[in-house]
C-alpha cells in the first residue's frame, strides 16, 4: 500500500517552473457512473497555502485523486505547473500526504524507508538508493525533527510522528504540489503548530499546498486560500474573501447554527461574530470568529 502511493506520487527535483494548480470545468466520473464532481473550476498559484472544505462526500478525496491521476476527468482538464496531470507525474511533480486512516500500520516498514520511497520516482528499475538519495532521506527527517526515531517500525508511532514521516516522504520527494489530507486529525497541539511552520517554509520556497481539512477553526488561521466544495466548486480564492459566513452557508447548508460572540445561547443573529457549524447529529466541529480568531466553543 505504502509502495503504490509512493509509485503514484513520484516526484522530481527539476520541478517544472511557473503556473500553480488549476482546473478548468472538471467533471470526474466513478467507474459506477457516480459523479462526484461537475464543472469544478479553480486556481492556485504557486506559494500559497489552501484548505479544501467541504461537507463529507463533497468531493475533496475526488479532486485529490483527479490531482494524482488515479481517477481521469471525463471533461475538463487540471493543470499542474502549467502541465497535464500525465506530465506532472511523469516528473514526478505531486506528492501525497495520506490520512492515516488510508495507511496499513501494520506493515512492516522502518521511519526511514517509508521516506527513502519518496525518492523511487528517481531511482532505477531496481530501486537501489544513491548517495544523493540518502541525503535527502537524511534532510527530509531532519526537517521533521524525526531523525531519532528513524529505525523505528511506522506501527510503533504516535499519531503526529506518523504524520511528519509522510510529510518527510513528500520533502525527500521535493514535491512542488503537496497534497495533504486532514494533516491536523489525531495531532497534538504542538505537532500541529510543527505542521503549520513547516507548511509556511514551503510555501515560502514557492511550493503548492493543498490542505483537505474538517478543522475550519485554524483555516483563516494558516490556509492564505480556501476552495469550497460541494459536488463541484462553490468558490475559491484568498480566505479573507473566501471563508465567509455566507459562503460557508452555501457549502455547509442546513448545518450551520450560530451563536454570538461571548455567549452559549444558540441562535441565529444577524449580529453574530462567531460561527459554529455543527454536523447532522448536532455536534459542532468548527467555531471561528471574525475570520481570524477562534472565539467560541461549544461542548
Ligand atoms: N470509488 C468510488 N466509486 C464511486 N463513488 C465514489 C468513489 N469514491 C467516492 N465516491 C463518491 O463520490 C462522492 C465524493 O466522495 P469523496 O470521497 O470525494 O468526498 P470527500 O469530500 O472526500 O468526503 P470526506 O470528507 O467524507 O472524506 C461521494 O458521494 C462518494 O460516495
Amino acid at each position: 500500500m505504502l509502495d503504490e502511493q509512493s509509485q503514484t506520487t513520484r516526484t522530481t527535483s527539476s520541478a517544472a517552473k511557473g503556473g500553480g494548480l488549476s482546473a478548468q470545468d472538471v467533471t470526474v466520473t466513478y467507474r459506477n457512473g457516480h459523479t462526484a464532481l461537475w464543472n469544478a473550476s479553480f486556481e492556485i498559484p504557486r506559494g500559497t497555502v489552501t484548505a479544501l472544505v467541504g461537507i463529507n462526500g463533497a468531493g475533496k478525496s475526488t479532486l485529490f485523486k483527479a490531482i494524482m491521476g488515479f481517477v481521469p476527468a471525463a471533461k475538463g482538464e487540471i493543470r499542474i505547473l502549467g502541465l497535464t496531470v500525465k506530465e506532472a507525474l511523469a516528473r514526478n511533480l505531486v506528492a501525497y500526504v495520506p490520512q492515516s486512516e488510508e495507511v496499513d500500520w501494520a506493515f512492516p516498514v522502518l521511519v526511514e524507508d517509508v521516506v527513502m520511497m519518496g525518492r523511487y520516482g528517481k531511482m532505477g528499475f531496481l530501486r537501489r538508493p544513491k548517495a544523493a538519495d540518502h541525503a535527502a532521506v537524511d534532510q527530509a527527517l531532519a526537517r521533521v525533527n524525526m531523525t531519532e526515531f528513524r529505525h523505528r517500525q511506522i506501527g510503533e508511532l504516535s499519531g503526529g510522528q506518523r504524520k511528519r514521516v509522510f510529510l518527510a516522504r513528500a520533502l525527500a520527494q521535493d514535491g512542488q504540489v503537496i497534497l495533504l489530507d486532514e494533516p491536523f486529525t489525531g495531532v497534538d497541539v504542538k505537532t500541529e503548530d510543527q505542521i503549520v511552520a513547516l507548511l509556511r517554509e514551503l510555501r515560502d520556497e514557492g511550493r503548492v499546498m493543498l490542505v483537505s481539512t474538517h478543522n475550519l477553526g485554524s483555516v483563516p488561521e494558516f490556509c492564505d486560500r480556501t476552495v469550497l466544495v460541494k459536488g463541484t466548486v462553490l468558490s475559491y480564492g484568498p480566505t479573507e474573501t473566501t471563508f465567509t459566513r455566507e459562503n460557508l452557508e452555501q457549502a455547509f447548508g442546513g448545518v450551520l447554527r450560530h451563536f454570538t460572540l461571548g455567549g452559549d445561547a444558540l441562535h441565529d443573529d444577524e449580529d453574530a461574530r462567531a460561527i459554529t457549524i455543527f454536523t447532522d447529529d448536532e455536534r459542532p466541529f468548527v467555531q471561528y470568529g471574525d475570520k481570524t480568531q477562534i472565539t467560541e466553543s461549544k461542548p
